[in-house]
C-alpha cells in the first residue's frame, strides 16, 4: 500500500522546499501556505499547540513544523522565538547577543507534528544539530542560514544536499519517515 499524501501546512517557501527535496519519492506531499497562531511555552507545547491549530483549519490531517534556534549562553533562547527575533536585530545583532560569552554554541532544533484530524494527539518527530554562532558568510536566502556553522561551514556556505544530510530538519524527517515505514 502507497503511503497516504502529507499535507504540509506551512508559511514558509524555503522549510517546504526543503521538505520537498528530503521526502521526494519516498512520500506523497502536498501543502497549503497557512500561517498558525503559534504560543509561547517549551519547543513541544508550540508544536502540538500549532499542529492542533492546523488540523482544526484544515479539518483533517496535516503535517507542521516548527524550528528552533537555541543558544547555549542564554538558557535555549532564543527558541521558539528566533524568528521574530532575526528579524527585530538580524544576523548581526544575534551575533552580538553573544558578545559577552566565550559560549558561542548553539542548537537547531526542528519538531514535525503529525496530526490525524481535529482532536486527535499530534505525534512528534524532533532533530536537532548543533554547531556555533558567526558572523555571517554565504548567501542570504534562508533565514539564519548564514550565521549557524556546522563543521566549519555556515548551513548558507554548504550545499543543498549537504545541509539536508546534517540538518536539524534532515534528522527529524528521518524519524518521520520511519514511523511512516513501520504503518505501511
Ligand atoms: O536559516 C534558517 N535555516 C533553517 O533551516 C530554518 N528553518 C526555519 N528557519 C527560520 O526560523 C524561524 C522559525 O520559525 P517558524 O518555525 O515559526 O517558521 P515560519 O513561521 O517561517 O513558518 P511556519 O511556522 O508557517 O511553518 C523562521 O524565521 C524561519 O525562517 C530557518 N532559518
Ligand atoms: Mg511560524
Amino acid at each position: 500500500m502507497p503511503p497516504p499524501t502529507l499535507n504540509f501546512i506551512t508559511s514558509n517557501a524555503n522549510k517546504l522546499s526543503e521538505v520537498q527535496t528530503i521526502l521526494n519519492g519516498i512520500v506523497p506531499l502536498s501543502s497549503q501556505a497557512l500561517e498558525i497562531t503559534e504560543i509561547q511555552g517549551t519547543i513541544e507545547h508550540v508544536s502540538r499547540d500549532k499542529c492542533r491549530r492546523a488540523a482544526d483549519i484544515v479539518g483533517g490531517p496535516v503535517l507542521t513544523e516548527d524550528t528552533c534556534l537555541c543558544f547555549g549562553a542564554l538558557g535555549g533562547l532564543p527558541g521558539p522565538y528566533i524568528k521574530w527575533f532575526l528579524a527585530a536585530i538580524g544576523h548581526e545583532g544575534l551575533n552580538n547577543l553573544l558578545l559577552a560569552y566565550e559560549d558561542k554554541s548553539a542548537q537547531a532544533v526542528c519538531t514535525f507534528a503529525y496530526c490525524e484530524g481535529p482532536g486527535c494527539e499530534p505525534i512528534i518527530f524532533e532533530g536537532r544539530t548543533t554547531g556555533k554562532i558567526v558572523p555571517a558568510r554565504g548567501p542570504a536566502n534562508f533565514g539564519w542560514d548564514p550565521i549557524f556553522e556546522y563543521e566549519g561551514e555556515t548551513y548558507a556556505e554548504m550545499d543543498k544536499a549537504k545541509k539536508n544530510s546534517i540538518s536539524h530538519r534532515g534528522k527529524a524527517l528521518e524519524k518521520l519517515k520511519v514511523w511512516l515505514e513501520s504503518r505501511m
